[in-house]
């Protein structure tokens, strides 16, 4: 099957006052059709950044942005603005953490999810507001007949991100991705919108990149994951892989971090020691070597990688390694 997306060596280049910073660092990944790739890390690890400077949604005066990058076997990279806003949002839709800016607040929500399905569809006025009702009750919008008559700011932060989903799906995108999509809601409804996404993208046949920091929403969500780090991609495979068998420090960090579903929770979840290095860190080598319990002089030459199918890692620990210096979880 050839991969709907398929990202290769990609690097970006921010322009700052102190001269450029590398902010992703040769990052390939794939995205097949149907699946839903997770890509995790801490903040500022380059999740987002690698995902926008591919759908063209970064500053292009100051940035630079190199590598392959194709969709639908197309090179999609640096293309220009118009052909780049026709793709995005008919074939491919961005949901973001904060719903705020994919809605105007001076628009009804029906209107401007009738607006985006006319954008890309000749279909009547009243097509559309029929569609963006049957949207809205879709993502379990309560009375969608009037809610399409609301303004932005008369639903909860949870109904509007429903909202954002219904008009992500409105064109039946090829590719939805989502960024943080959940983050600034809370828990309970958290779930609520993760479970509708999973069920309403596998409903249109959308393949899904959901960038997240959380491991718990990978597992919840996810078919495989890619991890990054400091603007590499340290680890990827199937959450399978990842979860029974992880093979990088960070992911075991990553792990180690999820709250246990049962049981009394510990009063405090394991962190990793040490901090992210700066921005633009140009080393060879692994990234995270300076802050791993495991690194041997050989971490820091270019590059410690090991693969076995579709599960790799930028770590040269083997299984008897990893078994003897993999910290047991802690206990509930
Ligand atoms: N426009 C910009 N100019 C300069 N640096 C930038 C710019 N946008 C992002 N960066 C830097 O790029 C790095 C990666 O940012 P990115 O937003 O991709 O991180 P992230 O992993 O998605 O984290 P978060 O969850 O906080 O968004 C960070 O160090 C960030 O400061």
């Amino acid at each position: 099957m050839s991969p709907l997306l398929d990202v290769r060596n990609l690097r970006v280049a921010f322009a700052t006052d102190g001269g450029p910073v590398t902010a992703v660092h040769d990052v390939s990944f794939t995205v097949q059709p149907g699946e839903v790739l997770a890509i995790v890390g801490e903040s500022g690890s380059g999740k987002s950044v690698s995902l926008l400077s591919v759908l063209g949604l970064v500053d292009r005066r100051r940035t630079v942005v190199e590598g392959q990058a194709t969709f639908r076997g197309e090179p999609i990279l640096n293309l220009s603005e118009r052909v780049l806003r026709r793709i995005r949002g008919r074939e491919i839709a961005l949901i973001s953490q904060d719903p705020m800016t994919a809605l105007t607040p001076v628009h009804r929500i029906g209107d401007q999810i009738a607006e985006q399905i006319r954008a890309h569809e000749r279909v009547s006025r009243q097509a559309a507001r029929d569609r963006a009702v049957s949207l809205l009750r879709d993502v379990n919008i309560p009375m969608p007949e009037r809610a399409v008559d609301r303004y932005p700011h008369e639903l909860s932060g949870g109904m509007r991100q429903r909202a954002v989903i219904a008009m992500a799906l409105s064109c039946n995108p090829a590719l939805l991705v989502a960024d943080e999509p959940t983050t600034a809601l809370d828990t309970t409804v958290q779930a609520q919108v993760l479970d509708m996404l999973r069920r309403l993208s596998a409903q249109h046949d959308s393949s899904v990149v959901l960038i997240t920091h959380d491991m718990g929403v990978v597992a919840e969500m996810a078919t495989r994951v890619a991890v990054m780090y400091a603007g590499r991609i340290v680890e990827t495979g199937t959450v399978a892989e990842l979860f029974d068998d992880p093979w990088h420090p960070y992911t075991w960090g990553l792990l180690d971090s999820i709250p246990p579903l049962t049981g009394a929770r510990p009063r405090r979840l394991p962190s990793i020691a040490g901090m992210p290095p700066p921005p633009g860190r140009t080393e060879p080598g692994c990234p995270f070597a300076p802050r791993c319990r495991a690194a041997m002089p050989v971490c820091y030459l270019p590059p410690p990688e090991q693969v076995a199918g579709g599960h790799r890692a930028l770590c040269v620990l083997d299984a008897p390694a990893r078994a003897a210096l993999r910290p047991p979880r802690v206990a509930a």
